[in-house]
């Protein structure tokens, strides 16, 4: 069976990671001028992601995205080439201009995640970062194109590829927000 192309650091194995891994500086594809963005600490819940607002390297049905505190988050070079994508969203895609890559997305709004921003870890200069862990809003992918038909396909490869998949956010993050809901409401105690 031909295998689908999940994400280039799926496919051919994930790099190293290293428990001490404490941030590092994320660059653009951009061959001059990059964007760089320092990450001064860990990432969180990296997963791979089949949304279609997450920003995906060419030829990937799925991104890989993670948290970090946005206090940990600075634009080192070429800020001026950064764009929200949407400022209506939930999360604030800072994406390069010129090719595309989105840098950071730190979370504003009241929300569960207020006060973390979403990067792609494949765009550290640096390895060591933790590899995904789960495979997240696996359904969506059929919005950018994907055919209907080769969702068992794709579920068994992420299986395989130790990503269980959700269509959702995973189990424990999805706990979390509606912990976070329940307390704003007051259903539970804060
Ligand atoms: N079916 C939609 C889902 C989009 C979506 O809700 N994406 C999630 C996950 S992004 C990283 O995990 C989300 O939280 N989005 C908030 C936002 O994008 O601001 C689709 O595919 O478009
Ligand atoms: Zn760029
Ligand atoms: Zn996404």
């Amino acid at each position: 069976m031909t295998s689908i192309a999940i994400h280039p650091a799926v496919d051919s194995g994930f790099r190293a990671t290293d428990a001490a891994f404490a941030g590092g500086t994320l660059v653009c594809k951009c061959a001059s001028n990059p964007v760089k963005v320092r990450i001064k600490s860990d990432i969180a819940h990296n997963h791979v992601c089949g949304c279609t607002k997450c920003w995906k390297p060419e030829g990937a049905v799925f991104s890989v995205v993670a948290v970090a505190p946005t206090e940990s988050v600075e634009v080192l070079e070429n800020s001026n080439k950064l764009a929200v994508v949407d400022s209506a969203a939930l999360i604030q895609r800072h994406a390069c201009k010129e090719c595309g890559v989105h840098m950071y997305g730190p979370v504003e709004r009241e929300h569960a995640f207020q006060g973390l921003s979403f990067v792609h870890p494949e765009r550290f200069q640096e390895g060591g970062w933790a590899k995904p862990g789960f495979a997240a809003f696996v359904s969506s992918i059929i919005e950018s194109g994907f055919d209907p038909a080769k969702m068992d396909a794709v579920r068994a490869q992420l299986r395989t590829s130790g990503l269980e998949p959700y269509d959702c956010l995973n189990p424990a993050l999805m706990d979390y927000i509606a912990t976070w809901v329940a307390k704003k409401s007051g259903v539970v105690a804060a």
